[in-house]
């Protein structure tokens, strides 16, 4: 029997950041019906830092986010509707207003160090009837024990299974399989893997993940997402289907999608030009790429220099503030 792969699509939450979080609750009504026609398990609604992310820190998104849920969740047939919820950016008010408007799971995403902060949500998910997952972000940054603790701590807290993600694109498919492994071997709920193609290796490190027992896997149509974006969904339904694996999603769908409603709504090319590689040499958290950009627009510096500096410094998720402060620093030490 072919074994069973859960993809999980985030063209509309992760392939916000791709567009400035400009999609509109149309544009993504209109992607979201596509994604489930195709036979997505599960899409993933939101602002880029998902829920509450739009802000002066992270940038304003089109719209609000209940707008985009009332949308999406209105075209729906089949596939469930997903939000992704940072504790502190994100409140239970928020995880309480997407319920109401139908999202039926919810990834709860910490630093791969700081699950416990993720404690309370996955609890009120769970009062909700939501199916909750833990999602480690950074996971580059420890070694597999610590990934371990961290994953063991969500699934003491109730979580449905826990996600190893690669945010800044910077691991290979060694650093994936030992991470994989490990987790697997130490939780009893399902093991996933949110990859990103800073180094190109997007869709390789996912089918590492997958050869190392992960069986939930994240994808985006065309690619769309932070940094050099996510594993393509459409590319990963392709090779899975060669390598016997079953997704329950139709590839000519998905292909359709990708080309037809999303190519057209894309505000740049996806692809690892040098900012992006960047990202995934340094091990620079993948959202951090569009505004690294306009820091080295506005200072005059080279956007790789910003991110090297970014990666030296072990910047996270949260300290965007940081990016100004080091084009700052840069531009200082330039003119002197
Ligand atoms: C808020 C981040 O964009 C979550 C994510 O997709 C990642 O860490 O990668
Ligand atoms: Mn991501």
């Amino acid at each position: 029997m072919a074994k069973k792969i859960r993809i999980i699509d985030s063209t509309l939450r992760d392939g916000m950041h791709a567009v400035s979080h400009q999609f509109t609750p149309e544009e993504m009504a209109e992607i979201a019906a596509g994604l489930d026609a195709a036979g997505i398990d599960t899409l993933e609604v939101s602002h880029g830092d998902g829920l509450g992310g739009s802000s002066y820190n992270y940038g304003f998104a089109a719209a609000k986010d209940e707008d985009y849920l009332k949308a999406v969740s209105q075209v729906l047939k089949n596939s469930k509707l997903g939000v992704l919820l940072l504790p502190g950016i994100g409140t239970a008010h928020d995880l309480e207003m997407a319920a109401k408007f139908g999202a039926k799971v919810v990834r709860v995403a910490t630093h791969c160090t700081e699950a416990d902060i993720g404690e309370q949500h996955i609890k009120i998910a769970k009062e909700l009837g939501m199916e909750a997952i833990g999602f480690l972000m950074m996971s580059h940054m420890v070694p597999p024990e610590k990934l371990v603790e961290q994953a063991k701590l969500f699934e003491s807290y109730g979580a449905d299974a826990v996600y190893v993600t690669d945010s800044a694109g910077a691991m290979t498919p060694y650093d994936v399989k030992k991470r994989i492994e490990a987790v697997k071997d130490a939780i009893s709920v399902p093991v996933g893997f949110h990859a990103h193609n800073n180094l190109g290796l997007a869709i390789g490190n996912t089918l590492a993940a997958i050869e190392a027992g992960a069986t939930y896997v994240d994808g985006t149509t065309r690619g769309l997402g932070a940094g050099a974006g996510n594993s393509q969904t459409e590319i990963l339904v392709a090779v899975l289907a060669k390598l016997g694996y079953e997704t329950g999603v139709d590839l000519y769908k998905i292909m359709d999608v990708a080309e037809e409603l999303v190519a057209p709504k894309m505000r740049r090319p996806q692809i690892v030009d040098k900012a992006a590689l960047s990202l995934g040499y340094a091990g620079v958290y993948g959202s951090f790429l569009l505004h690294a950009m306009r820091a080295a627009e506005k200072f005059k510096v080279d956007v790789r220099d910003i991110l090297i500096e970014l990666g030296r410094l072990k910047t996270v998720g949260g300290q965007e503030d940081m990016i100004v402060d080091v084009a700052y620093e840069l531009s200082k030490a330039k003119k002197q």
